[in-house]
């Protein structure tokens, strides 16, 4: 069947992407409590042990909220940088040596036939990343969680089919919302989340390659809605002369409290 995926859940009450091919299945975030986690893979026809390791981007615990328990439960391995290690330890309880493993910002590694790239993105977390996942000639790119698209993130980006991308906010919503000053200046600025016009902007710099799919992701309850980041990402790509068929390409989208279909990239 190629590399496919599902997000269980996406959002600031938890995120947890799984991504599989026929030789190799892993978690990246267990943002949700062990036993939520066990059951969204269920849903999905996964068990916890046949999972090959669990991928951590950041130590917000939105993130890692069941990393600790659910690791230990299947004995998984966790990989994530080494200054997120030390961040998330107190945070996620003993996690035995063997399933300690560091894979440093802007390195690869490969688990059977799935290729792993991690990437340096900008957000108020430690030394947070994003993963791109390269298999059967398929490049699915998962970039959540961050306050804007350097020319980096970009190049890392390029050739996807399929992204999983932030779109967070509606940046009226959120300047009228209920938030404090300094919260919300924190999420719109450049270690915050991609609004929906952000998300937008981003698109029409990959829409040109063999972009297939974006999931828009991690929005907001409180100040997004799924229908206007649709709406705003598309008013964004037309402005700027990127018009689409059904066929070539599709906006999809994700939740935070039901798993999306499993999506075959290619
Ligand atoms: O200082 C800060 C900065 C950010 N945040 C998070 O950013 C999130 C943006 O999406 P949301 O509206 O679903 O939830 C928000 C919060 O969880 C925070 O709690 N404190």
């Amino acid at each position: 069947m190629g590399l496919r995926f599902t997000v269980l859940s996406s959002g600031s009450t938890g995120n947890a992407t799984v991504v599989s091919t026929d030789s190799a299945s892993v978690l990246v975030d267990v943002g949700l409590s062990g036993k939520k986690i066990d059951e969204l893979l269920r849903e999905r026809e996964i068990a916890g042990q046949d999972l090959d390791g669990i991928f951590v981007t950041h130590e917000h615990s939105d993130h890692i909220k069941g990393l600790g328990a659910f690791a230990r439960r299947h004995r998984l391995p966790i990989y994530a940088n080494e200054r997120t290690w030390g961040a998330m330890l107190r945070t996620i309880g003993e996690i035995p040596d063997e399933q300690r493993k560091i894979l440093p910002t802007d390195s690869v590694m490969e688990i059977a036939d799935l290729r792993i790239e991690s990437y340096a993105i900008s957000h108020d977390a430690i030394e947070p990343v994003g993963y791109c996942f390269l298999a059967d000639g398929a490049k699915l790119s998962l970039a959540t969680d961050l306050g804007y698209v350097s020319d980096k993130v970009m190049r890392q980006l390029q050739n996807s089919d399929v992204m999983v991308l932030e779109s967070n906010h509606d940046v009226d919503m959120l300047r009228m919302g209920r938030y404090p000053w300094n919260i919300k200046r924190r999420i719109l600025g450049d270690t915050g989340h991609l609004s929906n016009e952000a998300a937008g902007e981003a698109l029409c710099r990959l829409l040109t390659g063999s972009l297939r799919r974006v999931y828009l992701a991690h929005l907001s309850q409180e100040h997004n809605l799924m229908d206007l980041a649709k709406l705003t990402v598309n008013t964004v790509l037309e402005d700027n002369g990127y018009f689409y068929q059904k066929d070539e390409f599709a906006l999809c989208e994700t939740y935070h409290d039901r798993p999306t279909l499993w999506d075959v990239v290619k």
